[in-house]
């Protein structure tokens, strides 16, 4: 019997019994030699996040968060969400069988991660207001009610999260990547994976850490702008935007340790425009076969501009860790792409279609 694969690493994680698991982890590491060769790196990994159970790296955090939700004999979950947590954490609410409370800013949460917080019956609320203002309501009603935050500001998510950089040491036959390369929104993975790195250094599994690279959207980059500005601290945006609405944060709840990881870590941070990423998407799709969502092609699309800025040079073994599903936000590919050709149901005009003169 396998173990589940976040869960192979059971020493490292602050669980003591049987895990809320749904086999999540073990996500292919796919070397991507033409997507390389269009960017110019010599050795380029992706990290397909999207292919876990609900479709994001979220479960890696939900697995030890719901957990040990379960351990501490809580009664109710709860979190505010851009789309996806509130997905895993109604999925694995329903695997634990406690009910869990989701708030979500209305009209910006991709159509398939509504559909999977509704139909695995978590409560749904619709917050007119953005993901911050969200996330400040879920943090007051969980000091009041006693029921259990599940965002990225409990560090059990963290500790889930972290296995992705074990992974992909795993994943490189014990190697370290020069680079980590991937978005950042609530700043909860970038902080988590740098976690990982650093633990198999410490258990002298490795000898080094890689550069921790995080990209934001140009409308929601609070991040990117301390790291340009060296500030301590970030200065929040208050109404964030970007067509890549998992990332549509203003005030990252994690930015302090993000900002040191990268930092820590001689990493960078940097802003794409929406048309880069959309652009990232058809690469990673047409190119690699590799669907995800808008957010996540923020990591190809800021390694793109870094390695035409002289950043990142050729020579290094990057991995872009793509964090979500193609089939999450269905709509903003339908927008992005050519419509289908209609045409009648006769041969002759399929192959007019096929062979246009
Ligand atoms: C596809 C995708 N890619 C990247 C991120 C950013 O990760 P963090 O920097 O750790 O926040 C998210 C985050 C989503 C939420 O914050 C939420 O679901 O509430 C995401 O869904």
């Amino acid at each position: 019997y396998e173990p589940p694969t976040v869960w192979k690493y059971r020493d490292l994680l602050p669980i003591t019994g049987n895990p809320v698991t749904i086999y999540e982890g073990g996500t292919p590491l796919y070397r991507c030699d033409r997507l390389a060769e269009k960017i110019g790196v010599k050795e380029l990994y992706v990290k397909h996040e999207g292919l876990n159970p609900t479709g994001s790296f979220k479960d890696r955090g939900m697995t030890v968060g719901v957990s040990k939700a379960i351990e501490l004999g809580m009664k109710t979950v709860a979190c505010a969400s851009t789309g996806n947590t509130s997905a895993s954490l109604a999925i694995y609410g329903a695997k634990a069988g406690i009910p869990a409370i989701v708030l979500l800013p209305e009209g910006k949460v991709a159509m398939g991660k509504v559909a999977q917080a509704l139909m695995h019956g978590a409560k749904v609320l619709s917050i007119r207001g953005n993901f911050d203002e969200a996330l400040a309501l879920v943090r007051t009603l969980c000091d009041q009610e006693k029921f259990y935050l599940l965002n990225s500001i409990n560090p059990y998510r963290l500790e889930g999260q972290k296995t992705i950089g074990f992974e992909i040491v795993d994943q490189l036959g014990l190697k370290v990547p020069d680079r980590v390369v991937l978005p950042v929104g609530n700043a909860g993975n970038i902080t988590a994976i740098y976690k990982g790195f650093k633990e198999f250094r410490e258990l002298k599994i490795t000898d080094t850490v890689p550069k921790m690279c995080g990209i934001q959207a140009e409308g929601a980059s609070p991040i990117v702008q301390a790291i340009k500005s060296g500030a301590e601290s970030i200065i929040p945006e208050s109404n964030p935007e970007t067509i890549a609405t998992a990332i549509r944060i203003g005030d990252p709840v994690n930015a302090k340790k993000a900002l040191n990881a990268i930092r820590e870590s001689e990493g960078t941070a940097e802003t794409v425009t929406d048309e880069e990423l959309v652009q990232a998407q058809r690469d990673l799709a047409q190119l690699e076969g590799i669907g995800v969502e808008p957010a996540s092609a923020t990591s190809v699309a800021g390694l793109r501009k870094l390695v035409e800025a002289g950043v990142i040079g050729s020579e290094e073994t990057v991995v872009c860790v793509t964090t979500g599903h193609l089939l999450k936000d269905p709509q903003e590919v339908i927008d992005a792409c050519d419509r289908p050709i209609l045409v009648d149901a006769t041969i002759e005009a399929i192959r007019d279609v096929v062979f246009p003169k």
